[in-house]
């Protein structure tokens, strides 16, 4: 699989696999160094490279790239502040036929950061320290293979100076950091480069832009699916959740609250009454709850009832805060989808009984703790389920303002509905979030943003 992210622990066992079928390491590095090389050439169009080459393999990468520009007619400088210590590294350091500098002020148009990919261990000081922030002060094209050198490749976190790169070049299959922030921000654009490893069997990847379809030529309202919202103590986030829903492909949006809705669009059905009764209906195909639904009894109280219709549901805000294991166990939890921010992470791994551990890593226990689909949302997001993870490209940074989580819960309340698959649901709601983002920014309101899930279906279709 192309979008496949390994830790580096899968990594090295990945590329052992290779070596054991018959695969030297320096084959791999010459598939790794030839094909990072052939993407340079097309960023440098001629001009001079200057390739910084760490002690490790991704030092050796660097050499191997540094031969393949000079064959085909480039003016390199490689600079290598200490010679290679691997033994794949030294034969790369052996074959390279031009001149390496221990140090020097690099002058090229374009810089290649072969100091350290995956192998990265500690804070990144002394000389190599001097050689990024160099790289980060100079107007080059910037390009990091594998990973920024200064990052971390299972975490993202940031171990010294980190260069705003133009292009990231990753080896073999994509790392986490490629997924995470901080180390996500800095990366420009992300390209892969395979070298042949055996990917099957992997259980994360980078999530890969969906294709939605239109609805089936019998549709009819109730088969493209009608969504339940159910709003509670504040009026306009289930309002604004709702909006979007109507957008995102469902047929039958219904807001089940008691407020007086007035500025609500014609086409909004809302229902005023019991709940218990509203709820009663065989053709709800999916249930929204969270948004705008308050903290008190009666709360939990519509909780427990949203979930007592047992359908496939998203739980957003509120609802997160209001969860634990006694009302969880009415409701069926492989149908559920949560959709927490950082917060409202915290909270839910607190009342499961889930420690400490990068926001990955809690998100991935709470799954496996309670089977719900976790959507951990945020300028890196993650999703984490029996199907696998996904990480994905980083939104536009304009999101970060007040209803955007209603906004995404109502996306995905809406695709929940139209096929119940709470995986793909999460998938194809934060591409059409971001989506819609692109199309409204820059600085658009929630109620902006909501009305771009139109033309963000579109780009989708
Ligand atoms: N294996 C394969 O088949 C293939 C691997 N490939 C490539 O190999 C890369 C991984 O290579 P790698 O494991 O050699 O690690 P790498 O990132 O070069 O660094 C390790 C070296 O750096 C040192 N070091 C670490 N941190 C440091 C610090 N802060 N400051 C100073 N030194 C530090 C560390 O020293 P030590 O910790 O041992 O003292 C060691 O010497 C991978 O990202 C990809 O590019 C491709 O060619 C495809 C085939
Ligand atoms: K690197």
């Amino acid at each position: 699989m192309t979008d496949t992210v390994l830790t580096v622990e899968q990594m090295r066992a990945t590329e052992r696999a290779a070596m054991e079928a018959g695969v030297s390491e320096w084959e791999l590095m010459q598939r790794a160094g030839e094909g990072a090389a052939q993407w340079i050439m097309r960023v440098a169009a001629g001009r001079p490279v200057a390739v910084l080459c760490g002690p490790g393999n991704n030092g050796g990468d660097g050499y191997v790239i540094a031969e393949t520009l000079i064959r085909r007619g480039y003016e390199v400088q490689v600079i290598a502040p200490l010679e290679p210590r691997s033994e794949t590294a030294q034969q790369a350091r052996a074959h390279y036929s031009g001149a390496v500098f221990a140090a020097t002020t690099m002058r090229e148009p374009v810089v290649i950061d072969c100091l350290f990919g995956y192998g990265l261990t500690r804070k990144v000081e002394g000389e190599f320290a001097e050689l990024l922030e160099q790289m980060a002060s100079s107007h080059c094209y910037k390009v990091a293979i594998d990973v920024p050198s200064a990052v971390e490749s299972d975490t993202g976190s940031v171990l010294g100076p980190l260069p705003d790169y133009d292009l990231t070049l990753a080896l073999g299959a994509w790392k986490q950091a490629h997924g995470l922030m901080p180390a996500m921000a800095a990366m420009g654009e992300r390209r892969l480069v395979p070298i042949g490893l055996d990917l099957s069997g992997a259980r994360s990847a980078l999530s890969r832009r969906p294709r939605l379809t239109p609805p089936a030529p019998d549709a009819h309202k109730y088969r493209r699916g009608l969504l339940a919202v159910v709003a509670g103590a504040m009026p306009g986030a289930p309002l604004l959740a709702a909006e979007a829903a109507m957008r995102a492909g469902v047929g039958y949006v219904k807001l089940l609250s008691d407020h007086d809705h007035f500025g609500a669009p014609a086409d909004l059905v809302i229902e005023q009454g019991k709940l218990a009764n509203t709820l009663d209906d065989e053709r709800i195909a999916a249930v929204l709850v969270g948004p705008g639904l308050g903290r008190d009894d009666s709360a939990r109280e519509r909780l427990a009832q949203a979930f007592s219709c047992r359908k496939p549901g998203v739980l957003d805000a509120d609802a997160l805060y209001l969860l634990d294991p006694e009302l969880l166990a009415q409701a069926d939890p492989g149908t559920l989808c949560v959709t927490p921010h950082e917060g409202e992470l915290q909270k839910l791994c607190e009342v499961f009984g889930i420690g400490d551990g990068s926001k990955l890593e809690r998100a991935r226990r709470l799954h496996d703790v309670t089977g719900m689909t976790v959507l951990a949302k945020g300028p890196d997001t993650v999703l984490a389920s029996d199907v696998m993870t996904s990480f994905f490209p980083r939104g536009s940074s304009w999101l970060s303002v007040a209803g955007t989580g209603d906004v995404l819960a109502g996306i995905v309340a809406s695709r929940l509905a139209v096929h119940g698959n709470p995986h793909r649901a999460c998938e194809e709601g934060v591409w059409l979030h971001h989506e819609a983002a692109r199309l409204a920014s820059p600085a658009f309101t929630a109620s902006g943003l909501a009305h771009a899930v139109k033309p963000a279906m579109a780009a989708l279709l």
